[in-house]
């Protein structure tokens, strides 16, 4: 993996450049549409390619190691031939979905105990089974096997967990180096930084991170419940430690207010499970504000969805007749509001990448903060 950085901002940290896998190159920065078992959901592949023009999608190691399970996608040769996506993808290393998901699980030194949430079954993950994984599912960018810091919690606690994912880092890198690709094309590991809200816990741990020398870095344990502008401080403390040719990728967020802040911290690559998660209840975010389509207010407007936006679905469709169909809960609607939702966020990173790259992001910024957050 190739990291280019081709233009910073003068007035902020924000920059511009790509990332070159073996599957393609990544334009940053870049919004990461989220693909949790293998397909983003209610979007098809050549949409994502096509209408959204998506570069990187994620997968989870969680999801795919319990539902479909590593033979079958080991069978196909991979997730990238067994779902069709020939583009990169990044898979999460299941950490946080067995925190977030898993009904009881167990966290020591060792690794995690968790019964799985489709049929109750027992597993454990461990920082060199993960790896494992991965490697089968053969995501061109896997992450270490991390505990996110739930937030709140006590010092100590953020403490005593950072401690542990650095030596569960320790361990993936070790694994991660000893084995090979299954697959003929080079995987990279992102090693995670944590220490939850506090700052000197941040700072040891993003001097930690830096140390490992990977090719890209994460930052987790934010955007989790945490207040935004303890997002941005702990963002700005990791982004200035970090170092600047690698790439810097910030874990979960956010909405498109979050994503333009990070982007001025210094932040190159995004995921939220947001466009599509609130597309399905109704929620757009569109060049003009967000607009909540189950509002009476939108009944009669045969107006585009999102005329400035472009792309098929904003254009094709009216806001009375997607909301008439998110009302009836017809598949079409969250198909819909989805592809556009996610063709927003795209186009947002897009539009951030030129602005960076024209010099006039810092103000550009400022104007596109107020507007995508209005609630029309
Ligand atoms: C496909 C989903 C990727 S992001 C999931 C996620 C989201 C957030 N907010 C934090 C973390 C974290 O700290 N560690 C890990 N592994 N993942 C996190």
């Amino acid at each position: 993996m190739k990291f280019d950085l081709s233009h910073k901002d003068s007035k902020s940290s924000a920059r511009a450049g790509s990332i070159t896998t073996d599957h393609g190159v990544i334009q940053t920065p870049i919004f990461m549409p989220v693909g949790t078992a293998g397909s983003v959901k209610a979007v098809h592949q050549r949409e994502l390619k096509d209408d959204i023009k998506a570069q990187i999608i994620l997968g989870n190691t969680y999801h795919l190691y319990l539902r479909p399970g590593l033979d079958i996608i080991g069978e196909a040769g991979g997730l990238h031939k067994f779902n069709g996506w020939d583009g990169p993808i990044l898979t999460d290393s299941g950490g946080y979905q067995v925190y977030s998901l898993s009904g009881t699980r167990k966290i020591k030194e060792d690794g995690v105990t968790f019964m799985s949430h489709i049929d109750g079954s027992r597993h454990t993950f461990t920082p060199e089974n993960v790896m494992d994984i991965q490697r089968r599912i053969g995501a061109d960018i896997i992450m270490a096997f991390d505990e996110c810091t739930p937030y709140p919690c006590e010092y100590t606690y953020a403490r005593e967990s950072m401690e542990m994912t650095h030596r569960w880092l320790d361990r993936c890198c070790k694994r991660f180096d000893e084995t090979e690709s299954l697959y003929g094309y080079q995987q990279t590991l992102f090693p995670i930084v944590q220490g939850s809200v506090y700052p000197d816990l941040r700072k040891q741990s993003a001097e930690a991170i830096a140390a490992f020398g990977r090719e890209g870095n994460a930052i987790g344990g934010l955007s989790v419940g945490e207040p935004a502008e303890k997002m941005y401080e702990m963002t700005s403390l990791v982004c200035d430690i970090l170092p600047s040719d690698k790439p810097r990728y910030l874990m979960g967020v956010g909405t498109p207010a979050n994503i333009l802040e990070c982007i001025a911290l210094g932040i190159d690559m995004f995921d939220c499970v947001m466009p599509t998660r609130n597309a399905r209840n109704g929620m757009l975010f569109t060049t003009q504000g967000i607009i909540n389509i189950r509002n009476e207010k939108w009944k009669n407007d045969l107006n585009p969805i999102d005329p400035e936006l472009g792309g098929y679905v904003s254009t094709f469709y009216s806001r009375a007749y997607l909301r008439h169909l998110i009302h009836s809960k017809e598949i079409l609607g969250a198909q819909i509001a989805s592809i556009h939702n996610l063709t927003f966020y795209l186009w947002l990173v897009g539009q951030a990448r030129e602005h960076i790259i024209a010099g006039d992001f810092a103000i550009w910024k400022e104007k596109m903060t107020k507007t995508v957050s209005q609630r029309l």
